[in-house]
């Protein structure tokens, strides 16, 4: 009984912050930056409040290897902890780590009563078992949500820690759309990480949208997308979704962060999606950038799963 009215009061926080979002579509543009900084205002004034009479929440990162790319996102989310009060570890191992060596770094983590979230940024090395580190971590402090148990609580309507980058998605659809109910959404991927709890999302009573999960093996992709009144693509493959797959008034959200070689750039690459940006945008309700679309959603909700471990912890 106590879950399900923790459950509903996290759900009524949602719809209380997705209202108080100012307007952050212009055009057809869906600012994911902005609302990022909406969610991050709201999550600094509630960690404000808990620390008046407890210690900040403490998030340990683990960081295996130097994949450049998970490198700037850890420190991205470090800066924006300590932006809203939240304290941040990050413990960085080398690329050639055994999986044991990292399980008893888990084990330390789950047994140290200072942490409140763990979070294993991903990729891992292919020499680790994925699924053992994640499943070694404490639910309680499953900050991701990629848990096992977090995943099925999320999939029964019950969720405890909702990954990231679908929970930063619900909450750029709603600032998009006023109702989901009856809505055809189409997701393109099917990873544990977006794919799979994004349609649990979709699905959930308080959305109630009608889902499709597309894939590598969908026949005739452009015939479910050009049906769907919302299109995610979260396969990470440029331009994948272009303007003749999309009707009129869609809603886009676009999770790919794709890397392409770019020679006038500094940095010698720039970032697309797996969505035609500027061909769709003419004929969409709403679509997200990339960069500066559901990335920075990312962290903005991580922070806020951060804060709600550490008042979970502390009851
Ligand atoms: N343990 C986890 N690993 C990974 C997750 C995750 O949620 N938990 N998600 C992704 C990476 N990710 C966060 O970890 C992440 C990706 C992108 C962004 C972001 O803000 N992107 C910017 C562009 C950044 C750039 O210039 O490179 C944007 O889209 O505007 C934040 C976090 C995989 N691993």
């Amino acid at each position: 009984m106590a879950l399900y009215w923790r459950h509903r009061l996290l759900a009524e926080a949602t719809r209380v912050l997705v209202s108080s979002i100012s307007s952050d579509l212009v055009d057809a543009r869906l600012d994911g930056r902005a609302v990022a900084e909406s969610v991050r205002a709201a999550t600094r004034q509630a960690v404000e409040s808990f620390t008046q009479d407890a210690d900040p929440p403490a998030l340990a990162v683990v960081l295996v290897g130097d994949h450049p790319a998970s490198a700037s996102y850890v420190r991205g989310k470090k800066k924006a902890a300590a932006e809203v009060g939240i304290e941040s570890t990050v413990h960085r191992r080398a690329d050639g780590i055994s999986q044991h060596e990292l399980l008893e770094l888990i084990g330390t983590l789950n047994a140290d009563a200072t942490v409140d979230g763990i979070l294993v940024q991903l990729p891992l090395p292919d020499h680790i078992d994925q699924h053992a580190v994640i499943e070694a971590i404490d639910p309680a402090k499953d900050v991701d949500g990629f848990h096992p148990q977090n995943l099925g609580r999320l999939l029964i309507g019950m969720p405890q820690f909702t990954p990231a980058t679908p929970s930063g998605i619900m909450v750029l659809l709603r600032r998009a759309l006023d109702d989901l109910s009856g809505k055809r959404a189409v997701v393109v991927g099917r990873s544990n990480i977006v794919g799979k709890p994004l349609a649990a999302l979709l699905m959930q009573r308080d959305a109630n949208a009608t889902v499709t999960v597309c894939h590598s093996r969908t026949r005739d992709l452009a015939a479910h997308t050009r049906a769907a009144d919302i299109v995610v693509a979260a396969v990470g493959q440029p331009k994948l979704i272009t303007a003749d797959m999309v009707r009129e008034g869609v809603t886009v959200i676009d999770v790919g962060i794709n890397r392409v070689d770019d020679d006038a750039r500094e940095r010698g690459y720039r970032l697309v999606g797996d969505v035609d940006y500027d061909a769709i945008a003419p004929k969409a309700h709403a679509i997200t950038p990339v960069p500066g679309g559901v990335g920075p959603m990312t962290i903005a909700m991580l922070l806020r799963n951060t804060l709600q471990a550490a008042q979970q912890r502390r009851a």
